[in-house]
């Protein structure tokens, strides 16, 4: 049994809580899978770098209602993945070199599954076959999320082949067809890079709209589009799947107009992520997970134990890197002083996906405000009356902004058109330093014609706040 000052179970964002104001620290580091974890490794990184080539494939898509042709001529997919995945093993092998090499000579890396056995005591099976058993007087739960396999006959017991997102990037060869189950994030991003590479696409999705988790507007225009681009069974539930031979299935799938079979080369389940606090068995060190399974925390990421912190995809209702990323460095300031806890700031979280039109919202939809009985304005900015938007003769793309009707503070903003990610930061600054509308719109410049003038337009177009903050608006 070893005791350390710290343990921290999972390497994604939980290795940067790591700093030099511990290094007078025992800190022990329990990975059981890549150094660095979901992000680095099977998540964002290497999908945007899947995301980009793919643009760049697709451009032929958009370029010839302006007057240039082109054609995609081929996509090096082997090339393509020995450039990705050579950049980022070489990080996640520098990372646990670093960590478990002379440069952290207080660190200890633990390469195996963590399991708590009792009141902060941990057991290690370690992926050379022994065990550790480990205590600490101070824990971090960093351990993330997994993919969810749905309950489908041949998916459940296994005798059907399928890919999730932890394995479908390091394929050897880019399919002819692929047939996607789930309708959210990572469905959509890999619709996009598998269709833009000219691979077959059909995407299955329960609900009657794709990323209905989004703006009711934008998630009925992201529909619209992605069903222009490739096969959208809406409304749909896979009931059977069957391998065909040479990793291909045959997918029985329930709509409003009776079973219909769908085969493809390959098969990509992309139904959602739970958190991997069960798999820690937390309730033996006394950690209380919620009715979604994730760590319980407080808004200083404190467990419902006294010295165990948690952060990331494991107690975080948002499964976002950058919320990670922000509560690693809540956790390392609340551990290195505990006198003066801070609390994560999770008032304006915001979120894109990286398909095309990419999209980027913040802060409530029209739905979630109805539904509270907030009131609000809303102004629809379309690219279609920006100049940068002629330039692109966008026709179905806007900006919605929703605004308090009384102070004019922002209270959502939900884009779906070009850089979205990009043209939303403006309005995700404002939110968090409290500026109203006109102060966005009217406290600056905006160059011209750039894609920000969607921005300044939206918010101009909102009705005058009625309440006392407009007198200083
Ligand atoms: C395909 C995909 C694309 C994504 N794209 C984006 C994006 O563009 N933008 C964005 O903001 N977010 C994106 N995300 C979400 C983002 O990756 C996660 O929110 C983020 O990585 C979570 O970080 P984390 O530190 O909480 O967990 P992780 O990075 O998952 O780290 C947890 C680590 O804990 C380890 N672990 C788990 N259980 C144990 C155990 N019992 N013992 C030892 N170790 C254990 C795991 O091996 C893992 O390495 C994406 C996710 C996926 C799957
Ligand atoms: N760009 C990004 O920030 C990004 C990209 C990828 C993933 N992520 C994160 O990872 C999380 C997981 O992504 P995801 O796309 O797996 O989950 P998701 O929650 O976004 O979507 C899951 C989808 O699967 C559908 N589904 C669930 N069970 C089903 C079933 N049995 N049959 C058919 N459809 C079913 C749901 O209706 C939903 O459409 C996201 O919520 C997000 O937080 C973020």
């Amino acid at each position: 049994m070893t005791h350390f000052d710290l343990v921290i179970i999972g390497t994604g964002s939980g290795n940067s809580v790591i700093g030099p104001e511990f290094d007078d620290w025992s800190i022990a580091v329990v990975e059981d899978g890549k150094f660095g974890g979901t992000c680095l490794n099977v998540g964002c990184i290497p999908t945007k770098m899947y995301v980009h080539p793919a643009e760049l494939a697709d451009a032929g898509r958009h370029s010839a209602r302006l007057g240039v042709t082109q054609r995609l001529e081929a996509v090096d997919w082997p090339g393509m993945r020995d450039r990705i995945f050579g950049r980022i093993d070489a990080i996640e092998t520098g990372g646990r070199a670093y960590r478990a090499g002379d440069e952290c000579p207080n660190v200890t890396v633990f390469a195996g599954r963590g399991t708590f056995t009792g009141h902060k005591r941990l057991r290690v099976d370690l992926h050379d076959g022994s065990t550790a058993e480990i205590t600490a007087d101070r824990w971090v739960i960093a351990a993330g999320s997994r993919a969810v396999i749905p309950d489908i006959p041949g998916l459940s017991d296994g005798s059907a082949p399928f890919h999730t997102s932890d394995t479908v990037m390091r394929i050897d060869d880019l399919p002819r067809s692929v047939v996607i189950i789930g309708g959210g994030y990572i469905a959509a991003e890999f619709g996009h890079v598998f269709s833009s590479f000219g691979t077959e696409v059909t995407q299955i999705t329960r609900s009657p709209q794709l990323l209905r988790s989004h703006d009711e507007d934008v998630s009925a225009a992201f529909t619209a589009a992605a069903s222009a681009r490739y096969r959208v069974l809406a409304g749909a539930n896979p009931s059977s799947v069957k391998a065909l031979g040479e990793g291909g299935v045959s997918l029985v799938v329930d709509t409003e107009d009776g079973p219909v079979t769908v085969e493809a080369e390959l098969l990509l389940v992309a139904t959602g992520r739970v958190p991997n606090g069960d798999r820690l068995a937390v309730d033996r060190t006394g950690v209380d997970l919620d009715e979604s399974g994730r760590v319980v925390v407080d808004a200083h990421q404190r467990t419902t134990v006294d010295g165990i912190w948690a952060l990331g995809d494991v107690c975080s209702p948002w499964a976002l890197k950058h919320v990670a990323n922000h509560e690693a460095r809540v956790v390392k300031h609340n551990l290195a002083h505990p006198e003066a806890p801070v609390a994560a700031d999770h008032r304006f979280v915001p979120a894109a996906v990286f398909t095309d039109p990419q999209i980027a919202s913040v802060g409530w939809t029209e739905r979630e405000l109805v539904a509270r009985g907030i009131p609000y304005v809303a102004k629809k900015q379309w690219y279609a009356d920006i100049a940068a938007g002629w330039a692109r003769e966008d026709t179905h793309n806007f900006l919605k902004v929703l605004a308090d009707p009384a102070t004019g503070h922002l209270l959502g903003a939900h884009v779906i058109g070009p850089e979205a990610a990009t043209v939303i930061q403006p309005l995700i600054q404002g939110m968090h330093f409290g500026q109203t509308a006109h102060e966005i719109a009217r406290g600056q410049y905006w160059i011209h014609p750039a894609l920000p003038e969607l921005v300044e337009n939206a918010l101009l177009g909102l009705p005058a706040p009625t309440g006392p903050a407009a007198a200083t608006a």
